[in-house]
């Protein structure tokens, strides 16, 4: 059965019959109310639209959704697969360049709770890794995540800190991006980052050296002069060694070190300097990040999201030193931590059990 087509009549000129509107949709309709009708929600559909891609005064409005930081992972990090309009992948403004097993991962979850920042979610490897390195830029940059052009980008992998070849690439890469170091005493970093190998290495089914074995030269005394430095463990301590190796490229002004040992006892404040370093506004808030008792470190809970702690890959419980080789081992600290001191033009409280014992004698007299 067909339908009966009735076109809407129009005069020579094209235009309405008079009485037309009135008759066919609404008494009050005029040619004139018509034009004003699609005028009106052109506009709307113009600043709705322009709301809601994230460029308007209006954002944040009610007529659109929160704007998001960046398109739930993995997806965006997966080529071709959608992400909000007007986001991009970005090459970082902020490198987090280590070191090992110094707060690191807890230290780039509290600036994950940063509104403007947005954080690589996994440790890339770009500058040390030859193989990544070789792969150019363009491959760095597609492992960022998809992000408004006004937020601070921040990547971490520890393990640039240590490696030669990467201060000369990073300049390379940029002579202006901001680099964060966070640090904590060297003898209880030398010990988690022993750990951890330990860790991986019995879970593996092979055997590991004591700490001992492995921190001093074979047969010989252990002493402050028979420190094996070349042990890794030990070498990714010997901050001001490694440290110098950037401020040949960079300024310290451009490298922001974050205390570690401090950042486990009071991370706001810790937090609010790195806020400051990369010039945003405060807007960590302190009841975001509280105190766990059982992990015995700090957690997130921001607001209306999940509370979440770090998992038990970080807070392992170290095996115990002797405290007579731990003393060798904080002197041989001592002179390194010393230079580590002038060359940043600050002190830290290590060896962390001189100034524990220190504490608690005040507070017991
Ligand atoms: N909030 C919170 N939760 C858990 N752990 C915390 C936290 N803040 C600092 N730390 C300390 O971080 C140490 C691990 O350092 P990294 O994250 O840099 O390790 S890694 O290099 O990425 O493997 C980890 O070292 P270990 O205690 O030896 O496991 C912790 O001492």
């Amino acid at each position: 059965m067909s339908v009966k087509y009735s076109p809407v009549p129009t005069n020579d000129a094209g235009e309405l019959p008079q009485g037309w509107c009135r008759s066919q949709l609404h008494p009050n309709c005029t040619k004139r109310n018509i034009i004003a009708l699609v005028v009106i929600l052109s506009l709307s559909s113009v600043f709705i639209i322009s709301a809601c891609v994230g460029t308007s005064w209006i954002q944040n409005s009610h007529f659109c959704p929160e704007k998001p930081k960046v398109i739930p992972l993995p997806h965006s990090r997966k080529k071709g697969l959608p992400h909000y309009p007007h986001t991009q992948r970005r090459l970082p403004d902020c490198i987090i360049i280590g070191v090992r097993k110094g707060g690191t991962r807890a230290l780039i979850n509290y600036l994950n709770l940063h509104p403007d920042i947005v954080t690589a979610p996994e440790e890339i490897h770009f500058f040390d890794d030859q193989q990544n390195y070789s792969k150019g830029l363009s491959w760095y940059r597609r492992q960022m995540p998809y992000t408004f052009s006004d937020k601070v980008i921040i990547e971490k992998t520890p393990n640039y800190f240590v490696d030669d070849k990467v201060p000369w690439r990073i300049h390379n890469f940029s002579s202006s991006v901001k680099l964060i170091l966070i640090v904590r005493d060297p003898l209880y970093r030398a010990v988690s980052d022993y750990t951890q190998i330990r860790e991986r290495r019995l879970g593996q089914g092979l055997e590991m050296e004591e700490f001992e074995e492995l921190a001093f030269n074979g047969e010989e005394e252990v002493s402050v002069d028979n420190v094996r430095t070349q042990y890794p463990a030990i070498n990714r301590s010997l901050y001001s060694y490694h440290l110098t190796k950037w401020l040949r490229y960079f300024s310290l002004s451009q490298i922001h070190i974050v205390d570690g040992d401090n950042m486990v006892r009071d991370p706001v404040q810790e937090i609010k300097k790195v806020e400051n370093f990369l010039s945003l506004e405060h807007k960590i808030q302190k009841d975001w990040i509280v105190f766990d008792r059982t992990k015995g470190f700090h957690c997130v809970k921001p607001d209306n999201k999940r509370y979440r702690c770090l998992n038990k890959t970080k807070g392992r419980k170290h095996p115990r030193i002797d405290p007579d080789v731990r003393d060798i081992l904080n002197d041989f600290f001592e002179p390194w931590n010393q230079q580590f001191f002038n060359l940043t033009g600050r002190t830290f409280r290590w060896p962390k059990e001189k100034w524990e014992k220190k504490r608690r004698r005040r507070k017991n007299s």
